[in-house]
């Protein structure tokens, strides 16, 4: 199968230049297993992509945490897919639940950007999630298959995407899922890939995991068979990133 385990950090909207110096040099200096068992991609904002990408480790990638969903142009505020590339940026994040729920992003805006983005030749990180309030309805499987549908709809090939299956109530609250309740939402995803695209997309496309994952419980969660790595928030901005970093290891043991 060799699902390369993934570890990325989200850094949202937090940093000053000094901060994000602190961090890579952080970053720099630790000793994390190599490149063949972890891939690890860090993403800050924006503005800060170009010194990040000069002063980061090789071995590490950057991401952008979105960008425009068609070409460049008359779109005030935005950032294009070509821009990144542009900059030697090879990642994006796209549809995370803080952008579906505050700037009202649909399942088919998403599709649309991961479309776009992946036909520039960048990698994508789609987000997908339930809230609280849908999964105490029952409707997890639901709405993360319709999430994980807008975007089976519209590409192609899912060679260059990650699946970071998020749940709504665990990001940012300290309240992570229990790796029973990651694994079956994985292992859910894993088989609407099966189901609805291929046996052999399911068996190779990461399916990774975000939501207060931190140093104490990252290796009981990379412990499960469909959990492939991290999408980190908070934990991402500290040093306990390189412990989960490291949490790669209980996969190479495996
Ligand atoms: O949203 C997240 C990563 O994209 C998770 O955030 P926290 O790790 O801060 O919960």
């Amino acid at each position: 199968m060799g699902r390369k385990f993934l570890v990325g950090g989200n850094w949202k909207c937090n940093g000053t230049i000094e901060e994000v110096k602190k961090i890579v040099t952080m970053l720099g200096e630790a000793e994390v297993p190599s490149e063949d068992f972890v891939e690890v991609v860090v993403s800050p904002p924006f503005v800060f992509l170009p010194i990040v990408k000069s002063l980061l480790r090789p071995d590490f990638h950057v991401a952008a945490q979105n960008c425009w969903v068609r070409k460049g142009g008359a779109f005030t505020g935005e950032v294009s897919a070509e821009m990144l590339v542009n900059l030697g940026i090879h990642w994006v994040i796209l549809g995370h639940s803080e952008r579906r729920a505050l700037l009202n992003e649909s399942n088919e805006f998403v599709g649309d950007k991961v479309a776009y983005a992946l036909s520039v030749g960048l990698k994508v990180i789609a987000c997908v999630g339930e809230t609280l309030e849908q999964r105490e309805s029952g409707s997890t499987v639901a709405v993360v298959s319709a999430q994980t549908k807008a975007i089976a709809d519209i590409i192609s090939s899912w060679e260059n995407v990650v699946v970071a299956y998020e749940p709504v109530w665990a990001i940012g609250t300290g309240k992570v899922a229990t790796p029973a309740q990651a694994q079956e939402v994985h292992f859910e995803l894993r088989k609407w890939l099966k189901d609805n695209v291929g046996a052999e997309v399911a068996a190779s496309t990461r399916i990774i995991y975000g939501g207060s994952v931190n140093g104490g419980n990252c290796k009981e969660l990379a412990a499960q068979p469909d959990v492939d790595g991290f999408l980190v928030g908070g934990a991402s901005l500290k040093p306990e990133f390189i412990d989960i970093i490291k949490s790669a290891t209980v996969k190479k043991n495996a």
